[in-house]
C-alpha cells in the first residue's frame, strides 16, 4: 500500500535526521579497540585472494574475481551494508553525519579570508565506509573524465592505459540503455551498473544550457571522447534510487558461495614474507584475525587508506616509516602524490516562485523513480569548459534539503534563491601528501591536499567565475531578473574583479573530495607505488585498485574510474592466473 510506504518513508527520514543532529564525528577508528593488545591473532584461514576494503572498485573487483567458481575470495570492509535512508539520493548529506562516513579532516589549509581571524582553515573531507564505500554516500554524477585524460596517462609509460584500453572496462560494467543523447560507441549497454538520466531538470537549468550554447558551448555528452561543453546529468541511480557498489554489483550475488564478505573488520596490516604478501591481520569485534591469502592480497582501501594500510605495513617512504619506528620492508613514494579538486558555488535569486513539493509528495514520486529525491544536491547538468591554465567544471544545482522543523519533514530552501552553479578545478597543480600520525592502527592519517598552494590554481577558479558571470548575465537569464548572490565576506572587493573572486574561493570554498594519486602508478618506483597491472613495485602478490593509482587527475569525477579500475584489475588478475 502506498500510503504505508510513505508513511515508513517519513517516519525512517524523521529518524535518521534525530540521529544526524546528535551525531559525534569520530577522530580515531572507534569502535576497534582491541579488548587484549597481548592477545595472539585469530586464524581466520585460508583464502585465495583477499580484497582489504570492499568500496567503489573493491565491490566491482570482488564480484568479478568470484565470477571464477575454483578462486574464495575474502572481502575485509570496515564498514556495513547501506540502508533505505542511503539510498536516497538527495538525503547523501544526511549520511555524511552518521557512521557511513569515515569523516576525515585535513590538515589546516591555508586559506586568508578577511572574515576570519585564522589565515587557516580545517576542511571535512568524507569518505564512504560500508560495501560500496564512497559510492554509498557520493553524489551520484556518473563521469569518467575525457579521452585525453587517459592518452596522458598512456604518455607516461603506461599505454595499457591509455583511452582504448580502458574504454572495453568503462564499457563492461555499464548499462546505458536509459540514457538519452548520448554517444553510443563509448558506452556499455550490457553491464550490471545502470545509469539514468534526471527527469525532471529545472527551467532554470535549461537556461543555464541555452547560455552556455548561445556563448558557443556545445551540447554534449559529457561521458563522450571530448568532454568539453555541458550536457544534462548521467547519475547513478536505478528507478531514481542509488545504485551504490554495494547494490549493483555485489547484492545480486549475495548468495555467491565462493565470496566472503566480512564486514565491520578494520584490516589493520598487510603480512608480509620477504617481497611477498601473505595475508591480512583485522580487527573485528575488538579481537584480532589473520587471513591468509594463497595467491593475492589486493589493497582496495580507498585513496587515504590503502596509503595508511601500506604504510603500516611498511612500505612507504623510509624517512615517514623511521619517523614512526616502523620497520622498512620496502621504499617507496606512498602518499606523496595526493592530489584533489576543489570547489565552490555561486548562487543566484531570481522572480520565478515556483511552488515547492511537500516530502511526502516528493516521496511519492521518489517511489515511482523521479522527482527531486533521486538526485543528491539537486544536480542537474554538467558542464566542462577550458581556462587558460586548466579545464574547470560547471554543475548546475537546485537544491532541495529535507530538514526537521517542529518534527514535520519540509524542505530546507525556497526554489526562488536556491539556484547554484558549482565551480570545480580538475587539474590542479597543488599537490598534497598523507602520513601516519602514528604507528597505531587505529589513529586516521594525517591528510594533506595543500589546496590552492599552486597560484595557477586560484588563477584558473578567478578565470573560471569570469566566465560564470557571462552565462548568468546572457540574455537567456534576463527574464528571470537573475542576480547573483554576494559574498559579505569579501564586500570590500569590487564584485567580479580578480580579487573580489580570489576572496569568494578562499573563503567558502571547500574539497571536491575526489582524492587519487597517493598510491600512483607508473613505471618507476621513485614516483610511483604500482606498476601498470598494479602490482605493488618490488612485491609479489600484493596490488593496489582503487582512486588511489589514478596517476594525473581526471576532467571528470572518480567513482566512473575507480570502477573501471576494479573492472580492469580482475581483467589483470585474471590473465595472471592463467584464467583468460
Ligand atoms: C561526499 C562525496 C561526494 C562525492 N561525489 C561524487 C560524485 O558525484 N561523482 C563521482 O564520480 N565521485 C564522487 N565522489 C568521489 C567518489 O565517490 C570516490 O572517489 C570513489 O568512490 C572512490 O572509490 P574507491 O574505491 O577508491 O574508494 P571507496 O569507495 O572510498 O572505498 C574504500 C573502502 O575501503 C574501506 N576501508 C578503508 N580502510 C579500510 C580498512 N583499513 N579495513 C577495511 N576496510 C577499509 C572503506 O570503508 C570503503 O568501503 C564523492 C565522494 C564523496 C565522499
Amino acid at each position: 500500500d502506498i500510503e504505508d510506504d510513505l508513511d515508513y518513508y517519513e517516519q525512517f527520514i524523521r529518524e535518521n535526521l534525530v540521529a544526524e543532529a546528535s551525531y559525534v564525528p569520530p577522530a580515531t577508528y572507534r569502535g576497534f579497540q582491541l579488548n587484549d593488545e597481548n592477545a595472539p591473532p585469530i586464524d581466520f584461514g585460508v583464502y585465495d585472494f583477499i580484497i582489504a576494503g570492499g568500496g567503489t572498485a573493491g565491490s566491482l573487483l570482488a564480484r568479478r574475481l568470484s565470477e571464477v567458481q575454483s578462486w574464495n575470495v575474502l572481502v575485509i570492509e570496515a564498514g556495513g551494508r547501506g540502508n533505505n535512508f542511503t539510498d536516497i539520493p538527495a538525503v547523501n548529506m544526511g549520511s555524511w553525519s552518521s557512521d557511513y562516513n569515515w569523516a576525515f579532516n585535513s590538515t589546516p589549509q591555508r586559506m586568508e579570508c578577511p572574515a576570519t581571524a585564522s589565515p587557516f582553515r580545517q576542511m571535512s573531507l568524507p569518505r564512504g565506509r560500508a560495501i560500496g564505500g564512497s559510492s554509498v554516500i557520493n553524489g551520484n554524477v556518473f563521469s569518467r573524465g575525457s579521452q585525453s585524460d587517459y592518452d596522458r596517462w598512456g604518455a607516461r609509460g603506461l599505454p595499457n592505459w591509455s583511452y582504448e584500453n580502458v574504454l572495453p572496462f568503462f564499457k563492461k560494467y555499464e548499462n546505458a540503455s536509459r540514457l538519452k543523447g548520448i554517444d553510443p560507441e563509448v558506452h556499455g549497454f550490457d553491464g550490471p551498473f545502470i545509469v539514468e538520466n534526471y527527469h525532471n531538470t529545472s527551467e532554470l537549468s535549461e537556461t543555464f544550457i541555452q547560455s552556455m550554447i548561445s556563448l558557443g558551448y556545445n551540447l554534449v555528452d559529457y561521458n563522450g571522447r571530448n568532454v568539453i561543453g555541458i550536457g544534462h546529468v548521467q547519475k547513478s541511480t536505478r528507478n531514481g534510487r542509488r545504485n551504490s557498489g554495494d547494490n549493483a554489483f555485489i547484492r545480486p550475488i549475495d548468495n555467491r558461495r565462493n565470496l566472503r564478505l566480512q564486514i565491520n573488520s578494520l584490516a589493520t596490516k598487510v603480512l608480509l614474507e620477504g617481497n611477498r604478501a601473505t595475508g591480512v591481520e583485522f580487527i573485528n569485534r575488538n579481537r584480532r584475525y589473520v587471513a591468509r591469502a594463497r595467491f593475492e592480497v589486493i589493497l582496495s582501501s580507498g585513496a587515504y587508506q590503502s596509503a595508511q594500510l601500506l604504510m603500516l605495513s611498511g612500505i612507504g617512504p623510509s624517512s615517514e616509516l623511521s619517523r614512526h619506528n616502523i620497520p622498512v620492508q620496502l621504499e617507496l613514494p606512498v602518499g606523496r602524490n595526493y592530489i584533489d579538486h576543489f570547489s565552490f558555488g555561486v548562487s543566484c535569486t531570481t522572480n520565478l516562485t515556483a511552488k515547492n513539493l511537500t516530502v511526502r509528495e516528493a516521496l511519492a514520486q521518489y517511489l515511482r523513480g523521479v522527482g527531486p529525491l533521486t538526485i543528491s544536491t539537486g544536480t542537474e547538468t554538467v558542464a566542462f569548459c577550458n581556462t587558460s591554465y586548466t579545464p574547470v567544471e560547471y554543475v548546475t544545482m537546485v537544491t532541495k534539503t529535507i530538514s526537521l522543523v517542529n518534527d514535520s519533514l519540509t524542505f530546507g530552501t525556497q526554489r526562488t534563491t536556491d539556484f547554484t552553479a558549482y565551480l570545480m578545478l580538475l587539474h590542479p597543480k597543488s599537490i598534497g601528501s598523507i602520513q601516519l600520525k602514528s604507528r597505531d592502527p587505529l589513529q586516521y592519517p594525517l591528510l594533506n591536499p595543500n589546496y590552492l598552494q599552486h597560484e595557477d590554481d586560484l588563477a584558473a577558479l578567478v578565470e573560471a567565475s569570469q566566465l560564470l558571470v557571462k552565462i548568468y548575465e546572457n540574455d537567456q537569464f534576463k527574464k528571470y531578473n537573475l542576480s547573483i548572490v554576494r559574498d559579505s565576506s569579501c564586500s570590500s572587493f569590487p564584485f567580479n574583479s580578480d580579487d573580489y573572486w580570489r576572496c569568494v574561493i578562499r573563503c567558502t570554498g571547500y574539497p571536491g573530495n575526489h582524492p587519487c594519486g597517493t598510491c600512483r602508478m607508473g613505471v618507476s618506483p621513485n614516483d610511483s607505488v604500482v606498476n601498470e597491472r598494479l602490482v605493488v613495485h618490488g612485491m609479489r602478490n600484493l596490488r593496489v585498485a582503487d582512486a588511489g593509482i589514478i596517476p594525473v587527475s581526471l576532467t571528470g569525477h572518480m567513482f566512473a574510474t575507480a570502477y573501471m579500475i576494479g573492472e580492469k584489475a580482475a581483467h589483470l588478475i585474471k590473465e595472471d592466473h592463467g584464467i583468460l
